[in-house]
């Protein structure tokens, strides 16, 4: 499967929410990583026909993907950001009912929806009205949702908000279940969503893309960029004041900060090994006030 941005731009009253945005998808987990406001749904909307792009195109294995009619529909699945639930529907009840929207055979559809259940680990929920779960029970609701016409791609916008540490995890290991075989594109603007799950990051910043690239290159591509410094309680608003740090950890009398520079920031400075998170900041974190 491979799926290709050709030159997308969206502007709302004049002001580009996309521009210019190309880019070339294949098989894998492909995580697209902004700020808030930095165009990830805006693509995503377009991407899933919500939204009309003023310009550009996206291919599916290189076929335009509007002459594809609603044959387009059965390779995708979607999570939406907000997704909306009735919340008077039973789990099961639900499913089967995405099942007849997406137009599954009924002879199909209880078997698949039986399968999901086991999968997403909501076998036991399945009679539960889906007002009374968790949200992170209801995030895999909606992924089993997405996941009933087995599309080849599927479309994850935002999809661990609001959900406990434990449920995270649960949810990343399930998202990778999922991507064998497929182009998953996991929204989000948390790094640890997707620093251990994705095969490539998507960088959008102001509706542009700044870099594609696996999370091991970027963070090689920070090297010698980030270091430690001590501070003494007096000397740390100057520090606070003149670096970007990206974490602060007390010791006693010592603040050790992790500090992201092109150079070398004071001569006591030490270089240590980059991570994602660093990446985020490096690229995204200008102008932070302390
Ligand atoms: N319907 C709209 N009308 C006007 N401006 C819009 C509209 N939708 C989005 N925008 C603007 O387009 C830009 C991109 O928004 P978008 O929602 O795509 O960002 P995002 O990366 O998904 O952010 P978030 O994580 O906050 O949803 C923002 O500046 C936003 O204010």
């Amino acid at each position: 499967m491979k799926v290709t941005f050709k030159g997308i731009s969206k502007q709302y009253k004049g002001k580009y929410a996309l521009q210019d945005f190309s880019a070339e998808l294949e098989n894998g987990i492909y995580g697209l990583l902004g700020t808030n406001g930095a165009g990830k749904t805006t693509l995503i909307n377009i991407f899933v026909g919500i939204l009309r792009s003023d310009t550009g195109q996206i291919l599916i294995n290189d076929v335009d993907a509007r002459t594809l009619g609603i044959e387009f529909l059965s390779h995708i699945g979607y999570l939406p950001q907000y997704p909306q639930f009735y919340k008077n529907f039973e789990v099961m009840e639900f499913l089967k009912y995405m099942c007849e929207l997406k137009q599954i055979p009924k002879s199909q559809a209880e078997k698949r929806v039986q399968e999901l259940l086991e999968i997403v680990n909501l076998s036991n929920a399945r009679h539960k009205k889906i007002g009374a779960l968790s949200g992170g029970m209801r995030q895999r609701v909606g992924i089993a949702q997405a996941m009933l016409n087995n599309p080849n791609i599927l479309i994850l916008d935002e999809p661990t908000a609001g959900l406990d540490p434990q449920e995270r995890i649960r949810f990343r290991n399930l998202i990778t279940k999922f991507s064998e075989n497929r182009i998953v594109l996991l929204a989000t603007h948390i790094v640890s969503d997707i620093e251990f799950i994705a095969n490539q990051v998507i960088l959008l910043k102001d509706g542009r893309l700044l870099k594609q690239d696996t999370p091991q290159a970027l963070v090689e591509g920070l090297k010698g960029k980030v270091w430690t410094v001590t501070a003494t309680e007096e000397a740390l608003d100057e520090k606070l004041h003149r670096l970007k740090i990206s974490n602060m950890m007390r010791e006693q009398n010592d603040i050790h900060l992790r500090v992201i520079d092109d150079e070398q920031p004071d001569v006591d400075a030490v270089n240590v090994q980059a991570n994602l998170e660093d990446v985020f900041l490096y690229y995204f974190g200008e102008g932070e006030q302390w």
